[in-house]
């Protein structure tokens, strides 16, 4: 008796355990741990990942249900992956289901097809496959399983002599191309080129060249072109089964142009000082982590582009992680110019399919790098000899939703899984991650200057409660606007950065003071120029803008606030004849987007790129002179303890674009809070004392990296069930949780009312709490056991991004 511990993808059921299932006997040589099964479950029939096989279970025989239908012959999930998931369900608190989950491209969730491909000459197969495959070289998985053939198939997988291919049915995604596979048996064609009349002319003719073809795999145009031939005499000529059509899938290629081949720069001192201990490192088997900090343009990308390279050499694999809004051609040419075919790229602007062609090129060994945003972490790789996560401050590196993992926490799980170090990287390190290098726990790599030993550039505060006072109304100061003609008159690039975090223009009543809110959320509603209507940026609510208030009634009903479209009309007032590229959300909605507004900006098409967050990173463009901020403030004022850190890093990011190759840089950041630190510690471009300053900060409140947190968040309908559930929590957590954890709340979230639910959290810091999971563990099951049912949303994000 053989019973599979399959991890069932019910996420309602308060227990979170593998159960045992029957395996049937026709499945017994197929079936393996990390392939995915249907099982039944209660009355229904379920998803589910076999993590394990074993001889005997405890489940009385009359209760042992057999496993329905196994999907994937081939495991899906390393053993790797699975200990992985063992892991982190505990470190995030989810579902072990979810965490598998994550692990797969979400083409195995859509509806795909299996095809069989042969990797080798059919006459290597055993019967009853040969047959098969004399006669096709792809066949239909399903077709195979029908005549029962999986046994053998698995056999010929493991040798490599077939493999499996997926194609996800979406419109749209599939690029399947019919051709011709001439018959390899130049007897049976010349035997068919006899048994024709002289009659059929042009069908002798086309079989005389298929004789000099044998074997061969031709497209039908290619054919009629070169035999003159027409598709109805190759129809006859394929009836006499001379040849027949086969087809043949593509991988979709989601790089539209070439890219040449770029040498290895030789590197400075200071970076081949940075990337020894990394070699170092890899030749050990250490499983180190690298902190990289760097200045912005001081060359981490060559650091990391080397390290890969030794990472090749060694005959390994090498995983780069890069922020989503960064992952822009520059970025991922800079890869494929070194590493060439050798690169699979995983982002969110790839359709399904194409991500899936990526993660397959990853499965199949096809490559050695990915570069990717943050789920590719979970590359199915190996041989990890190396991981890189670029700008690892950025908060993008931690999932908003169950698993609430953090892409830095799963990578160095996995260098010590592989034995390999991790670099992480960025010229604002997380606090987090300084305090740590501080403490030996990272090892601290230093990049001063910048690789070609220009300068940083000059940074200068504008006071704009001082232009207010002078008269000036429009959102650029007297400073900055000069600057701008200036460069315009020089042929220089400029780079605007609007400051939106938290911020967004909105509808308010001149004389009662009314916001226009949301029906749904305690937002308010941001108003849209382009289709004069206003929206909510969390639920998606939209309606039009109220010609009078509808409170008071008055007229006087304005919007306010700064948006990237109104920057814009002031600024083609102001400079007539200045050519502006907008990106934010409105103009980046398109796929490919993203690409082209930087396409064109690198192109020299525009001279001023105006947008959000979205631009300050990654941009190595040449001409940038000058970067304009027009409120570094928007940020300061978030109800976030990071707030000072968000802002420092966003303006030293940004500032970082500006004077990259021969000419010098200028930065003009305009503030209502000229004095505040953030801000002064921008200005002077320097990491370390706004370090010290901040860490003062976080001491004295207890917060991280001093503390860690934990939040613990209760949502309902109803405010009063919402209360009342917060307080169950609390007192639940305060009733098992030791002295070293302090429990604030519960309180109100910073959104108290979100698509129509009210929001109540606690707050949890501590320093070292080994009861803190185990509860959390056991606060999550008295929550699916019963108050999941009342309404009741409970979630538990262990070191949030946010709060
Ligand atoms: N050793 C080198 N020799 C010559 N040029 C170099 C060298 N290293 C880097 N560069 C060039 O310097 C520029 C800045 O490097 P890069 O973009 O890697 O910096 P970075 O540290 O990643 O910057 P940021 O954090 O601002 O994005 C690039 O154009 C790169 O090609
Ligand atoms: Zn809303």
């Amino acid at each position: 008796m053989k019973i599979a511990e399959v991890i069932v993808d019910v996420s309602a059921y308060p227990v979170d355990r593998p159960f045992d299932y029957l395996i049937p006997d026709e499945m017994e040589e197929l079936i393996e741990c990390g392939c995915r099964v249907k099982v039944p479950f209660g009355a229904r029939n379920i998803l589910g990942f076999v993590v394990g096989i074993k001889n005997d279970t405890d489940v009385p025989p009359d209760k042992l249900k057999p496993v329905s239908s196994l999907l994937d012959i081939e495991p899906v999930l390393t053993k790797e992956m699975m200990e992985l998931a063992k892991w982190m369900k505990n470190e995030t608190i989810s579902y072990e289901i979810d965490c598998l989950q994550v692990m797969i491209p979400s083409a195995l969730r859509a509806k795909y097809e299996k095809m069989v491909v042969l990797e080798t000459d059919a006459e290597n197969l055993e019967e009853p496959l040969r047959t098969v495959f004399r006669r096709t070289t792809k066949a239909n998985y399903k077709e195979l399983e029908k005549q029962n053939l999986l046994i053998p198939l698995k056999k010929a997988l493991k040798e490599k002599w077939v493999s499996i291919e997926t194609v996800v049915k979406q419109k749209g995604t599939i690029k399947e191309i019919r051709k011709v596979k001439i018959s390899e048996d130049k007897d049976f064609l010349q035997k068919v080129y006899e048994n024709l009349s002289n009659r059929a002319k042009k069908q002798k003719q086309l079989l005389l060249w298929m004789q000099q073809h044998a074997g061969e795999i031709i497209e039908p145009e290619v054919i009629y072109r070169k035999t003159d031939s027409s598709p109805q005499v190759l129809q006859a000529v394929i009836g006499h089964g001379a040849a027949e059509f086969v087809m043949e899938e593509v991988y979709r290629n989601p790089f539209k142009k070439d890219v040449g081949k770029t040498d290895f720069f030789t590197l400075t001192e200071e970076q081949e000082k940075a990337l020894q201990p990394i070699v170092d490192a890899m030749d050990n088997h250490s499983p180190e982590t690298f902190l990289l900090h760097g200045v912005t343009g001081s060359g981490k990308t060559e650091v990391y582009l080397q390290a890969i390279q030794h990472c090749i050499q060694q005959g390994k694999e090498a995983i780069v992680l890069v922020p989503e809004i960064s992952l822009t051609p520059q970025m991922t040419n800079r890869f494929r110019s070194r590493f060439g075919e050798l690169v699979a790229v995983m982002h969110s602007g790839l359709s399904i399919g194409e991500k899936f062609d990526e993660w397959r090129k990853v499965h199949h060994r096809k490559v050695k790098v990915v570069v990717g945003a943050r789920s590719a972490v979970f590359a199915p790789f190996e041989n990890v000899g190396l991981i890189i996560i670029d700008e690892e401050h950025e908060t993008s590196y931690k999932q908003e939703d169950s698993p609430r993992y953090h892409a830095r926490d799963v990578a160095i799980w996995r260098s010590k899984y592989h034995r390999c170090p991790v670099i992480l990287g960025s010229a604002t390190p997380s606090l987090e991650s300084y305090a740590r290098a501080r403490k030996n726990v990272y090892k601290l790599l230093t990049l001063k200057e910048r690789a070609l030993k220009q300068s940083l550039p000059s940074v200068e505060i504008v006071d704009m409660r001082k232009e207010l006072k002078k008269g000036n109304r429009t959102m650029f100061s007297e400073k900055l606007a000069e600057a701008i003609r200036g460069r315009l008159e020089k042929n220089e690039q400029i780079v605007l950065f609007l400051n939106r975090r938290g911020y967004s223009s909105f509808v308010l009543c001149r004389d009662c003071g009314t916001v226009m809110q949301c029906e749904n959320c305690d937002i308010s509603l941001t108003y849209h120029r382009y289709n004069e209507k206003l929206k909510c940026h969390y639920c998606g609510y939209e309606q039009p803008v109220p010609a009078i208030c509808p409170l008071c009634g008055s007229d006087h009903i304005r919007y306010f606030g700064t948006g990237t479209q109104k920057v814009e009309e002031e600024l083609t007032k102001l400079f007539p004849g200045a050519r502006v590229l907008r990106m934010d959300v409105d103009t980046t909605k398109r796929k490919g987007a993203h690409e082209r507004i930087l396409e064109d900006f690198g192109a020299g098409k525009a001279d001023i790129l105006l947008g959000t967050q979205m631009i300050a990173k990654g941009l190595d463009f040449p001409n940038i002179t000058l970067v304009g901020v027009l409120s570094a403030d928007t940020s300061l004022h978030l109800p976030d303890f990071r707030a000072a850190e968000r802002t420092f890093q966003l303006l030293t990011q940004v500032s970082g674009r500006a004077g990259r190759a021969e000419k010098p840089g200028e930065v003009i950041i305009q503030t209502y809070s000229p004095e505040h630190y953030a801000i002064q510690f921008a200005k002077a471009q320097q990491y370390e004392p706004f370090y010290e300053r901040e860490m003062l900060m976080r001491h004295e409140a207890d917060y991280p990296p001093y503390y860690y947190i934990a939040l613990v968040q209760v949502s309902h309908e109803d405010l009063l069930v919402s209360a009342e559930y917060a307080k169950k929590c609390a007192d639940y957590l305060r009733s098992r949780l030791s002295f070293n954890a302090s429990i604030i709340g519960p309180t109100t979230a910073g959104i108290v009312r979100l698509q129509n639910r009210y929001r109540y959290q606690c707050l949890i810091k501590y320093k070292i709490e080994p009861n803190l999971i185990p509860t959390f563990l056991q606060l999550m099951k008295i929550y699916r056991t019963d108050w999941m049912k009342k309404g009741i949303t409970l979630t538990i994000d262990l070191n949030p991004t946010m709060i």
